[in-house]
């Protein structure tokens, strides 16, 4: 059975385990259900702590997990990523108080507050700077006003948070991160168990990114449409009874969906339609 670590709480826990199932897996209806088996599909959630599951898969004892690319970085475990999965995008940065420093270099001997200390501990080594690290569990703003840091280093998203602590960012972002899939670097157990996990999950982000779409279109101007949508592949050419003309059928990027379906009309293309895909395996 393939042992899966998921999120149980936090950002990342809902969308999880709406993929999970999504991806035709069975998911818990009680947040208090810790354990679940899917004894269909041969597989068994672990609802843990994000900030743990690198962990988890890193000592083996599970064989993949999803979490955040900061959340594995912060870990140190013996974990990779091996997908990224399209949600819980954040970046993790600097900030300070307008005017305490203008850049990672003048962050010596000054204290930064994070949650993420093993992830922050480094990137300021690797910068050679000489600065303290304090850890918080959270809410790592409010450090600043009540004096425990000049600086933080925390997830930012939006960046509401951080305005509203009259913070600013300070240089680049640290990192970008997502939802990612980990697998432990020791010894890979049910890898084709693995594999078949990675496939389904790669066709719910293929469904949720593309449309199928279908049209007319007389066959002169079939090479232009098809400019237009080159699908995946190929698309599906067929002749359609009334002479001269072709059904084509192609995905297409939902995001440009109503763009392309525009110009195939202005080709003269008919009957333009698109359909929502529910599964996929490419
Ligand atoms: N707005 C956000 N706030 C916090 N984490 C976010 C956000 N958006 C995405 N994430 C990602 O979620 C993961 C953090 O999840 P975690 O459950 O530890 O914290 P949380 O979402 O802040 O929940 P809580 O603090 O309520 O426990 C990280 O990988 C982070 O990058
Ligand atoms: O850029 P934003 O959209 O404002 O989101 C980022 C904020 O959200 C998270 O905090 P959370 O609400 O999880 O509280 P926490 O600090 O206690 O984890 C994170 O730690 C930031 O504070
Ligand atoms: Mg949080």
């Amino acid at each position: 059975m393939l042992r899966i670590a998921v999120p149980n709480k936090g950002s990342l826990a809902e969308p999880a385990s709406a993929m999970l199932h999504e991806a035709g897996y069975r998911q818990r209806t009680d947040r208090h259900e810790l354990v679940l088996a899917d004894t269909g599909n041969d597989v068994e959630f672990f609802f843990l702590r994000p900030r743990d599951i690198a962990v988890y898969v890193g000592s083996g004892r599970l064989d993949i997990g999803i979490t955040g690319r900061d959340l594995l970085l912060d870990s140190g475990a013996g974990a990779e990523e091996i997908m990224q999965l399209g949600f819980g995008a954040s970046t993790f940065r600097y900030a300070t108080r307008p005017g305490t420093a203008a850049g990672i270099a003048g962050f010596g001997g000054k204290t930064v507050a994070t949650s993420f200390s093993g992830l922050v501990a480094k990137h300021l080594a690797d910068n050679g700077v000489d600065a303290d690290v304090v850890h918080l569990d959270g809410a790592v703003e409010t450090a600043i006003q009540l004096g425990v840091a000049e600086i933080i280093a925390d997830v930012v998203e939006t960046g509401t948070t951080l305005r509203q602590a009259g913070l600013e960012t300070i240089g680049e972002p640290i990192l970008t991160s997502e939802a990612i899939v980990v697998r432990g670097t020791g010894s890979p157990r049910e890898e084709p168990k693995v594999r078949q996990f990675l496939r389904r999950m790669q066709g719910v982000l293929v469904a949720r990114r593309y449309v199928m779409m279908d049209y007319d279109i007389r066959a002169e101007h079939l090479e232009q449409a098809v400019a237009l949508t080159p699908g995946l592949e190929s698309p599906t050419v067929s002749p359609l009874h009334h002479e001269g003309w072709v059904a084509v059928r192609s995905m297409v990027p939902t995001a440009d969906a109503q763009r392309i379906m525009d110009e195939l009309y202005e080709l003269g293309a008919r009957a333009i339609l698109t359909t929502t895909i529910h599964a996929c395996r490419l």
